[in-house]
């Protein structure tokens, strides 16, 4: 079986007092590693206290993004080794927030998704369709060419640790979920796209994230479809309860 992931998504929020408490407060309380990976994935700024603090209980930390090479001339830029070099363990990739704003594309993606790999840290891929290509029967189409030409030129065994996150565009922020159908069904195409582009094996152990206005109501039945393994929350992973609500119904995955 695969380990449910939730990775809580703080996007461009809480200051760094607010964050280090966030972590202090759901330390005692996060369920043990085996039953669930728990991740946060906090602004650059966050991430040395956060990585340091979390060392001794079961929360990875994660960046929300990274530039693909190794150092150089990128004003503004945080590389894959500055990350490494904190234990940083995930990074987001390619969310659709910049994807629109920051011009990221499946190119770079994909430049970072291996430039993940080189450094040990695990990808955590975004896919998504906006609501004019769900409307005009896009979808499939859209996310498969997202996820072939974003995991291009890994290795099978690489593969197997990307985590993907289906997160349609039309649902961020906007308090409209996905029904558990709709998640899943593109979330099934994803597993197919992957057998067939890698491997059954591979398309068997990779996991697959629905984000999208995810909130404790809406979890559970989110992760008893067949092909979600976990979830990626932004507006609800900012309070210590409604995440930790998250997390458990995680470990609570039979
Ligand atoms: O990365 C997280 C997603 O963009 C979902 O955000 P949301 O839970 O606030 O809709």
């Amino acid at each position: 079986m695969r380990k449910p992931i939730i990775a809580g998504n703080w996007k461009m929020n809480k200051l760094a007092a607010e964050g280090a408490r966030f972590l202090m407060d759901i330390r005692e309380k996060v369920p043990e590693e085996g039953r669930v990976e728990t991740v946060v994935c906090a602004p650059f700024i966050h991430l040395p206290f956060l990585s340091e603090a979390a060392r001794d209980f079961p929360v990875s930390i994660g960046a929300q993004n990274m530039h693909h090479e190794e150092s150089g001339a990128f004003t503004g830029e945080v590389s894959p080794a500055m990350l490494s070099d904190l234990l940083i363990s995930h990074v987001i990739i390619g969310h659709s927030e910049r994807r629109q704003y920051f011009n990221e594309t499946d190119e770079t993606v994909n430049q970072k998704t291996h430039a993940a790999f080189e450094h040990g840290i695990t990808p955590i891929v975004c896919v998504g369709e906006s609501l004019e290509q769900r409307e005009n029967n896009e979808t499939m189409d859209f996310v498969e060419s997202q996820v072939v030409k974003g995991l291009e030129g890994l290795s099978e065994e690489q593969v197997k640790d990307v985590v993907l996150a289906y997160e349609p565009i039309w649902a961020i922020g906007t308090g409209k979920t996905a029904s558990s159908e709709q998640a899943n069904e593109v979330c099934t195409h994803i597993r197919k796209v992957i057998e067939k582009t890698f491997s059954k094996e591979a398309a068997e152990a990779v996991r697959i994230q629905y984000g999208g206005s995810v909130k404790p109501e809406t979890i559970e039945e989110l992760l008893s479809m067949s092909d979600i393994d976990g979830a990626l929350v932004g507006g609800a992973s900012l309070k210590e309860e409604s995440f930790l609500k998250l997390v458990e119904a995680g470990a609570n995955v039979s």
